[in-house]
């Protein structure tokens, strides 16, 4: 029987650690440093065994058409928006993602983006740097505890970000593709009935298709004018025209944003708003968890190599 290629291809810069644990155990091509990436996977696609990639970034299919004998894409990330995952059970390419290892750190982030806006803590940090507390008196700010949470995406994030609310005594509203009913939380049969219930709206939902530009000019009309909206999930899930319209508009208070549409380009009208928190696309960005997302990877491909189940696999 012939044993897969030992040549992994690295489509976009993941940890050094990471890096260097691949370059110690295989032939690693980096496709990102290519001058002509067209030519160098004509020439040298047919040695790749293993695809190394981020979920923001993926692997488009025709990378993977180059690629005849590729067996595993392993994902530094939960996202696999920007994989075809049917093109890739077509070509029995299995897919393996860092799942359990960044839920916390990102249910955290979206409790810090929703604490952040609520309680105005970057123009509270602002004010005391600038002196202006020797002047004035601070402004007030919103109240989370025992406020409506609405969660679009009740998968893993989004429940992790529910037990965190449940500590701030909040009443949690959700909707998915399905309820669940073994959940002590309030079930909504759409979007727009769950904006109307949500002082805080949090995507946590799943990017691709399928959930792109949901969130719209509708739901930002179906919120009340006092919500703040967090994102943590994608970008391409808000539609963010409406969502600079409704900020300007004032029909709701304000965001907190980990994902943009065009990473790292971040709309100018956001970087305006005083009323808007943002962050570089770090929710799962600590040294603990991208340790163990560093260590998951490795794990995948070394056992795709050594001919054994792959730990991680969803496709
Ligand atoms: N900001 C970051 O750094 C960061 C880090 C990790 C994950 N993410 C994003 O967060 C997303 C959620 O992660 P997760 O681990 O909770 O994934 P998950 O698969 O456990 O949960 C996603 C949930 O979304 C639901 N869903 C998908 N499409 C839907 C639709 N159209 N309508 C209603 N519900 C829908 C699914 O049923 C599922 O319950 C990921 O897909 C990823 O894109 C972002
Ligand atoms: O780098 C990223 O995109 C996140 O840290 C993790 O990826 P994900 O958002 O696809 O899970």
């Amino acid at each position: 029987m012939s044993q897969p290629t030992q040549h992994v291809l690295l489509i976009a810069p993941v940890m050094d650690a990471l890096q260097q644990q691949l370059d110690a155990h295989y032939t690693v091509h980096r496709l990102y440093q290519q001058p002509d990436a067209a030519a160098w996977l004509a020439e040298n696609g047919a040695n790749v065994g293993a695809v190394v990639t981020r979920g923001d970034v993926g692997v488009t299919s025709a990378v993977l058409e180059n690629l005849p004998q590729v067996g595993v894409i392993a994902i530094f990330g939960v996202g696999t928006d920007a994989v075809d995952l049917e093109y890739a059970r077509r070509r029995h390419i299995a897919v393996t993602v860092t799942a359990g290892a960044l839920t916390d750190d990102v249910a955290d982030l979206a409790f810090g983006l929703l604490l952040s806006s609520a309680r105005q803590l970057c123009l509270g940090d602002r004010f005391v740097r600038e002196g202006r507390w020797l002047q004035e008196s601070p402004a007030l700010a919103t109240q989370v505890s025992r406020k409506r949470i609405g969660i679009f995406g009740m998968g893993n994030i989004g429940r992790a970000i529910a037990r965190r609310a449940s500590g701030f005594d909040m009443d949690i509203y959700y909707t998915d593709r399905q309820a669940d009913n073994t959940l002590p939380y309030h079930w909504c049969d759409d979007v727009l009935s769950l904006a109307q219930r949500s002082d805080f709206f949090v995507v946590a939902v799943s990017g691709g298709k399928e959930s792109q530009g949901i969130v719209n000019h509708e739901v930002f009309q179906a919120l009340p004018a006092h919500a703040l909206v967090i994102n943590i999930a994608r970008g391409s899930i808000i539609n963010e025209p409406d969502l600079i319209a409704a900020l300007q508009n004032g029909d709701i208070a304000g965001a907190g944003l980990d994902v943009f549409v065009d990473e790292p380009n971040v709309p100018a009208e956001f970087i305006g708003m005083d009323n808007v928190v943002l962050q570089p696309h770090v929710a799962s960005a600590t040294h603990e968890t991208r340790q163990r997302m560093s260590h998951i990877v490795f794990e995948n491909v070394q056992a795709y190599f050594n001919g054994q189940p792959l730990p991680h696999r969803i496709n």
